[in-house]
């Protein structure tokens, strides 16, 4: 069974923030309607087209073709290439995907046994422009697929919407992904060989044990690590590192810095209100900080550090640009990449 329409758009979530991504949607489009939510993904009408890169709670925004019910465990490629046939259209490339939950786990399996089996069937509707649309293969249970497209240019260039980064074993903490991730996905990529670059100078807020600061460190940049608590492993009296015991919330470095990271656990309008401070100030040019959420109206929360952030640079007379996402990595908590503009 299948049904088609074509102003629905799905999206991907870390579990747990369905409601967040809606309250997101509907802030930005009042008429947006929720059609279904589950755990780590939801649909939803009328809302125009979005850049994926404005949203924060959103990990992939696709729009949302056709609902393949009722899949026959002995062959769900033919009701499949059926519905997808119907579409009329060329793919550059299908991808497989399931949620990002438990249940998930069997469907990321079943995912790969099913994607070669399917791509080899569907080998006439993929076209060899690296421009063409995207069709991903929603499955919500193994009986369930929704059919979505995407615009390779605007969506998450991650199967689920997911950058995956490797722990490196030096690294002294876990929290180190939570940087690495953020380069990847919050930077422009053909710009961050500019933006951070061997040579820059750091200050790391709230750096203890050190794992942001690692990352910093092996891309060759000297970092100043602000925190009472102490640096641990590798980045322990490493000679890229000066360590400071200090308050990160009264600390400026002598001269100015090319990046402020902050990982400091706090009241986030407090640390909206330090980073602007630092841009502000003229203490640093470029800011990827995190902002740890409350328990409710989280989307609210973000959009108060936002226009706290505004209010400041504005009243400034500095020209910025913002963006923000929760990460793979982060859990009750977003990261956000602010950089003053020339
Ligand atoms: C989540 S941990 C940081 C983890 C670190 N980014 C890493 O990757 O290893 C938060 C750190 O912020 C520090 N911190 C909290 N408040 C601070 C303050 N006011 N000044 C300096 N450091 C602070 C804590 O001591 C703690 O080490």
């Amino acid at each position: 069974m299948s049904s088609q329409a074509s102003s629905r758009w799905l999206f991907y979530c870390r579990p747990g923030f369905e409601r967040d991504c809606l309250a997101e949607l509907i802030a930005r489009h009042p008429a947006a309607r929720a059609i279904e939510m589950a755990e780590g993904w939801g649909s939803v009408r009328q809302i125009p087209p979005i850049e994926l890169s404005t949203l924060v709670f959103p990990r992939q925004l696709l729009q949302w073709v056709a609902d393949v019910t009722e899949l026959p465990s002995r062959d769900r490629i033919s009701p499949l290439l059926t519905a997808v046939e119907a579409l009329g259209q060329r793919f550059s490339d299908i991808w497989f995907e399931y949620p990002d939950t438990n249940e998930g786990k069997a469907l990321s399996s079943f995912c790969k046994r099913f994607g070669p089996l399917f791509r080899e069937r569907a080998a006439h509707l993929l076209d060899t422009d690296p421009t063409a649309p995207r069709l991903h293969l929603f499955f919500p249970s193994l009986e369930r697929c929704l059919l979505a497209i995407a615009d390779p240019a605007s969506a998450s260039p991650w199967p689920l919407g997911i950058a995956r980064v490797k722990m490196p074993v030096e690294a002294p903490s876990r929290s180190t992904l939570k940087l690495a991730e953020a380069f990847l996905v919050l930077v422009p990529e053909q710009e961050l060989t500019q933006r951070l670059k061997p040579g820059m100078r750091a200050v790391d807020l709230g750096a203890a044990p050190g794992g942001w600061t690692y990352q910093l460190v092996t891309r060759g940049l000297k970092v100043i690590a602000v925190d009472n608590g102490p640096m641990k492993g590798s980045m322990a009296g490493h000679p890229q590192v000066e360590h400071q015991r200090q308050d990160g919330f009264r600390y400026k470095p002598r001269r100015p810095v090319d990046w402020v990271v902050c990982d400091m656990v706090e009241q986030p309008h407090r640390v909206a209100a330090l980073m602007a401070q630092w841009l502000a100030e003229g203490h640093a040019n470029q800011a990827l900080f995190n902002l740890k959420l409350p328990m409710k109206k989280r989307s609210e929360a973000v959009a108060d550090a936002f226009e706290l952030i505004d209010d400041k640079l504005s009243a400034a007379g500095i020209r910025y640009t913002i963006s923000a996402r929760q990460l793979y990595h982060d859990r009750e908590e977003v990261t956000v990449y602010l950089r003053r503009r020339r």
